[in-house]
């Protein structure tokens, strides 16, 4: 594993003065830039992803970033984002950024954990559904004016068993809705998980694979579920079974997947996400997965719900703006988190260093040296870096801030007044 990238040391402190600037990418709900705006940032909207270059460029003097999945954040983006506070991800998934770099550089990565699960997990039984009973291949047929009432192959999913891979938030909410329907809810998980309503665990992922009519994935994208339904998972399964794949492209082999449906071992497919996906929905797209029987293709839609999307951009804009004002990182997936309540006629001072023994003796002998007393600190650290939150009396609040930010273990430095 390659050394934590630190930015060049010692930093200057961010100004505190506005105007501030959000930029936010894809098409991300407009209440996030409302509640953004109210605050007083300058909103910039783009309606596509942008290329990690066009990004760097565009992020000079941007203070809070907001992206969805198919933005790609990494560390040469962000190594001359100077001002850049806090990164918003607009939805679950927050593997596109180099959560590491942002870390190392100071920049917190918020998400929205829950806002879109339920959204997720309706289409998933939507498409249980649709598979079984071949409904797109029917309306097709209709739509081309072929009249085939048939029942062969079609079934109920009452009685039949739906395996869950990842029995987090999403996997989970959907065991609820599965058993309403009748179906056995059978999970597997790398943690142990509190199995609702009936649901039972499988103790190996062979196990729930050989035992279910659909196999349904709900894990992140991590080195370990990279591909983790290859060629032999698919084998596994039952002949005639259903895979379902809305979490990320890259979990799935897509080409074994397409010779597992040319071959009719398995019934059918519903696939959501790509190892590749378009940065806009003015690009075009290929999968080894087109034109194949009883397969339902989605442009990774799974959170896209007005209700979904609208309550994204209240949660990712609020833990933006508590960040931004009060320095708040609670819910941050990539950093220390804590968070205290403002203290009248004080200044909060927000440090980020280098986690190396000496940085809060070197930063108690600035405030000391200065006679500043402080009224309250709070720190905490990772492996990489420490989030210090200090507040001041105003009159000396300046002069600590700027100190503190020309030690070599500075990362970034800023204060609220
Ligand atoms: N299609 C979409 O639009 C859409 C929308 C939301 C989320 N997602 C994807 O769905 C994923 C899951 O979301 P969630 O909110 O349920 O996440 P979660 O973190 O609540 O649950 C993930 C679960 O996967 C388990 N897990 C991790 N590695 C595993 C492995 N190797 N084998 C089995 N289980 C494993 C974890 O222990 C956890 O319980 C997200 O990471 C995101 O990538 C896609
Ligand atoms: O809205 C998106 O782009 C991603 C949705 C989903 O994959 C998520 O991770 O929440």
């Amino acid at each position: 594993m390659s050394p934590p990238q630190f930015p060049p040391s010692p930093t200057r402190a961010i100004s505190s003065d506005g105007p501030f600037r959000a930029l936010l990418l894809e098409n991300i709900h407009p209440s996030a830039g409302e509640m953004l705006a109210a605050e007083g940032f300058q909103v910039e909207r783009v309606s596509s992803a942008l290329k990690p270059d066009e990004l760097a460029e565009r992020l000079k003097g941007v203070h809070l970033l907001g992206i969805r999945s198919k933005t790609t954040v990494p560390l040469a983006a962000l190594e001359h984002a100077e001002n850049l506070l806090a990164i918003g991800a607009f939805c679950i998934g927050t593997n596109q950024v180099d959560l590491t770099s942002a870390n190392t550089h100071g920049i917190p990565v918020f998400n929205a954990p829950f806002s879109n699960t339920r959204s997720v997990a309706e289409m998933v039984i939507a498409e249980v559904i649709v598979l079984t009973r071949q409904l797109f291949e029917r309306s097709q047929e209709v739509h081309a004016g072929q009249w085939r009432k048939v029942a062969t192959g079609s079934h109920e999913v009452r009685g039949k068993t739906l395996g869950i891979i990842g029995y987090g938030h999403i996997g989970s909410q959907l065991g609820v809705i599965a058993e309403a329907l009748g179906m056995r809810v059978l999970y597997f998980d790398v943690m142990t998980k509190l199995p609702l309503g009936n649901a039972q665990p499988a103790v190996t992922l062979e196990e729930l694979l050989g035992a279910s009519d659909f196999v349904t994935l709900h894990v992140p994208a991590l080195p370990t579920t990279h591909m983790m339904m290859g060629a032999e998972q698919i084998a596994q399964m039952k002949k005639g079974a259903c895979l379902i794949n809305a979490s990320r492209g890259t979990v799935v082999d897509i080409d074994a997947l397409a010779r597992a449906l040319q071959s009719q071992h398995l019934g059918g497919a519903a696939v959501d996400v790509y190892p590749e996906e378009p940065e806009s929905n003015s690009d075009g797209f290929v999968t080894a997965l087109q034109g194949l029987p009883n397969v339902v293709l989605t442009p990774h839609i799974g959170g896209s719900t007005e209700e979904a999307q609208a309550s994204i951009g209240k949660e990712v804009a609020t833990s933006l703006l508590k960040y931004f004002k009060a320095g708040a990182s609670t819910g941050a997936v990539n950093f220390p988190n804590i968070e205290a309540p403002l203290i009248p006629g004080t200044h909060r001072i927000l440090n980020v260093h280098r986690n190396i023994p000496g940085v809060l003796r070197d930063i108690n002998r600035i405030v000391s040296d200065l006679n500043a007393n402080i009224h309250a600190q709070v720190l905490s650290t990772d492996a990489n870096i420490g989030y210090l939150l200090m507040d001041l009396d105003q009159d000396v609040s300046t002069p600590v801030c700027e100190a503190i930010a020309g030690l070599e273990t500075d990362i970034k430095t800023r204060i609220l007044s």
